[in-house]
This record gives C-alpha cells, sequence and structure tokens, in this order.
C-alpha cells in the first residue's frame, strides 16, 4: 500500500502522523511511505531522517494526497484539503466529526473510508489512540491556565500553590478520564486545592483510591459543578462521551459567578466544548478571550504546541493501526479487528458513527450492512 503524509495546516500544528520510527516499521512491512517536503521539520524531523528510514519525499500536498491509497495525518482535514478526497481513499486521522458537520457530509460525497483515531476503542471501553494525546494535554492544561492566573496575562493574580502562610489555588477538573487525571497530577504536584468530578462513580472510587486526601473527588451533576465551579480559579473542561459532542455542563450563569480573572481551560472543545461561553475554538496564536471577566482558554490541537514529544506518542500507538490496515487492506483490517472497526465513522458514502450522526441529525448505517 501507498502511505501519504502530508504537512499539517492548521494553525501552529507542528505535529506530523510519523516519525522516522513509524515509516521504518511500515517500509520494512513491505509499503512505500509518501512524506510531504519538509512535513516533519516542526517536530524536528528533516526530509534526511524520512529518507534514511525508507521514505519517499513528494513536493505538494496534492501529490501526497493524489498517490497514496491511505492518507494518515493528526488532524481533520481543512476545508482547502477537502478537494483531495476521492472515492477508496482511506483517511487515517484524528476527525472529530461531531463537531463537524462540513467535514462529515464531504467524506460521505465523496465516499472516503475515514477511519477516526479518536473512536478506536478496546473491549475496556478505553481510546488507546486518544489516550497519549489525552495525557499530553492533561497536563498542558495546568501549564496553560496557571499561566493565564498571572496578572499580565490577564488572570486574577494567583500562585496556585501558595506560599506559607497563603492558601493555595482551586482547580476543579470536570471529567476524570486521561485529561482529567493527567491534570490532576500536575495540579497535585504544584500544591493546589484539586476538585475532580465525574459522572461515573467507579472511576471516581479509582481516583479516590489513588490520591484520596490529596484531592477531592466529586459526583458530577449540576449541583455539584455550580457549587465547585464558583469558587474555583481554574477550571478544566475534561469530559468526554466517546464520538459525541460534549455536553455544555457549565452554563453562562455559573460563569458570570466565578471571580474575575478566573480561568477557563476547555479540553473537550474538540468535541464541541463542554462550557456554555466558549462559543468559538481559539488558536495556539490567538488562545485566550475574555467573557464575564473570565479567561476562555478553547485550543482544539494543544498537543501541536509541543510537538516533538506528541509526534513521537501518536506514532507509537498509529502505526500497529495503520499496519494492519496496510497489510490486510482496510475491509479485512475493520473485519479482524472490532477496535479498528469502531474508528469507522464513514464508509462507502454511509455515515457508521452512530453519535456523529444523532450530532448532526444524518442517517446512521451500521458497519455490517456499509461494507456489505
Ligand atoms: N483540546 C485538545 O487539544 C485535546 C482534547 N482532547 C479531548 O479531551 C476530552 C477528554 O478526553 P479523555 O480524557 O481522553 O477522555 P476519557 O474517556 O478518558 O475521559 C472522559 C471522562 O469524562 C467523564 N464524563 C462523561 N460525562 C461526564 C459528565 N457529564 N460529567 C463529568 N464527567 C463526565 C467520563 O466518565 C470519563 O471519565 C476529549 O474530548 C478529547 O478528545 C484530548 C486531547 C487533546
Ligand atoms: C486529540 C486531538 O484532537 C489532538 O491531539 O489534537
Amino acid at each position: 500500500m501507498i502511505i501519504g503524509v502530508p504537512k499539517e495546516i492548521k494553525n501552529n500544528e507542528n505535529r506530523v502522523a510519523l516519525s522516522p520510527a513509524g515509516v521504518q516499521a511500515l517500509v520494512k512491512a513491505g509499503h512505500r511511505v509518501m512524506m510531504e517536503n519538509n512535513a516533519g521539520l516542526g517536530s524536528g524531523f528533516t526530509n534526511e531522517h524520512y529518507e534514511e528510514a525508507g521514505a519517499e519525499i513528494v513536493h505538494t500536498a496534492q501529490d501526497v494526497w493524489g498517490m497514496a491509497d491511505m492518507v494518515m495525518k493528526v488532524k481533520e482535514p481543512l476545508p482547502e484539503e477537502y478537494a483531495f478526497f476521492r472515492p477508496g481513499l482511506v483517511l487515517f486521522t484524528y476527525l472529530h466529526l461531531a463537531a463537524e458537520e462540513t467535514l462529515t457530509k464531504a467524506l460521505l460525497e465523496k465516499r472516503v473510508t475515514a477511519i477516526a483515531y479518536e473512536t478506536i476503542q478496546l473491549a475496556d471501553r478505553s481510546l488507546p489512540l486518544l489516550t497519549p494525546m489525552s495525557e499530553v494535554a492533561g497536563r498542558m492544561s495546568v501549564q496553560v491556565g496557571i499561566q493565564f492566573l498571572e496578572k499580565p496575562k490577564g488572570g486574577k493574580g494567583i500562585l496556585v500553590g501558595g506560599v506559607p502562610g497563603v492558601s493555595p489555588g482551586r482547580v476543579v477538573i470536570i471529567g476524570g478520564g486521561v485529561v482529567g487525571t493527567n491534570a490532576a497530577k500536575m495540579a497535585m504536584g504544584l500544591g493546589a486545592q484539586v476538585t475532580i468530578l465525574d459522572i461515573n462513580p467507579e472511576r471516581l472510587r479509582e481516583l479516590d483510591d489513588l490520591y484520596g486526601g490529596r484531592l477531592q473527588t466529586l459526583m458530577s451533576n449540576s449541583y455539584n459543578i455550580e457549587t465547585a465551579v464558583k469558587q474555583a480559579d481554574l477550571v478544566i473542561g475534561a469530559v468526554l462521551i466517546p464520538g459525541a459532542r460534549a455536553p455544555k455542563l457549565v452554563t453562562e450563569d455559573m460563569v458570570k459567578q466565578m471571580s474575575p480573572g478566573s480561568v477557563i481551560v476547555d479540553v473537550a472543545i474538540d468535541q464541541g466544548g463542554s462550557i456554555e461561553t466558549i462559543d468559538r475554538v481559539t488558536t495556539h496564536s490567538d488562545p485566550t478571550y475574555v467573557k464575564h471577566g473570565v479567561v476562555h482558554y478553547a485550543v482544539a490541537n494543544m498537543p501541536g504546541a509541543v510537538p516533538r514529544t506528541s509526534t513521537i506518542a501518536l506514532t507509537n500507538v498509529t502505526v500497529p493501526y495503520a499496519l494492519k490496515i496496510a497489510s490486510l487492506g482496510p475491509g479485512a483490517a475493520i473485519k479482524q479487528d472490532p477496535a479498528l472497526a469502531l474508528g469507522v465513522n464513514a464508509v462507502n458514502g454511509a455515515l457508521t458513527y452512530q453519535a456523529v450522526a444523532e450530532a448532526h441529525q444524518l442517517p446512521y448505517t451500521p458497519l455490517d450492512k456499509a461494507i456489505g
């Protein structure tokens, strides 16, 4: 199979879909890998690194998309890339289609086989291709949040760890999965008072067993969210219902009750966001805006700011699936691997992920019917 890797074009997206190690694994298995010129530079990988690993360097994005049987990317295609879609093309990348109606329709219209990293799901319900980027974004959410709590950055001027004789700051994390747990670890490490809310009592028990005493766990309901949010210096949105639009858990009224200069980092923005006052996706070059006196951060590609770490971590988990798709062919790979099958959001013009169909009120077709 020919695997194409274009350069990412989203604002400040410096990750790339394959590291040289990933290229080498695919080439050794008998595949050809076409890298767009300088696609890896943002992650510190040169054309020479890729050529040594066995890749061929291709000069334009159009050539990469045109020659490849499977395109591997990091972020969802942007409108200027939709023209490259064609029937039978396999697109393997983050898609977040529940928040991307136009992209969903373009993939259906062009009959692309669209496999989303973030909905590949193992039997234990974990999301192996989302986990490493959630680890990155969870850790970054605290790093980013504490910067914007500083006065010169528009915040209320709080050092979250406090100092002897002064209370530490309060960090409230909504969602206790991978993002939430990684955020909690960072915030606890800095000495903040940490509260984490989740809707799953089992998850709250696990968190209590792991960190009991160092963090407060709370059942996620509107009463507890309101109470916690109004006292928070930093709120981190970290919920996920796989494949679906994020529920709006923090209402505009709750935001109005926060003290001026507090900060909200909504990591769940890639699935549409969990905060009512977040009405736009922000970018690394213009990451925040202020509403009701509260700093809002809603960057949908947070790991793009630490591309070296993120590209390597992403390639570690995507390559085994890419090898399976390339070696067996997409149809057989999907039939053989139920986790991979859950990644298929669209095929042959049919929308095969129910939560995405519900988000856009489009018809849903079960995968077995769509692939025959
Ligand atoms: N902005 C960015 O750059 C990035 C965003 N993300 C996003 O972060 C979000 C979280 O991802 P993960 O932590 O990996 O997911 P996860 O599945 O590990 O955790 C999600 C948690 O949310 C909980 N939850 C669901 N409904 C809830 C509710 N009503 N109240 C409280 N908790 C609720 C679940 O029980 C689960 O524990 C996803 O949307 C993911 O795509 C991940 C990486 C980068
Ligand atoms: C998960 C995702 O969308 C990202 O890492 O950018």
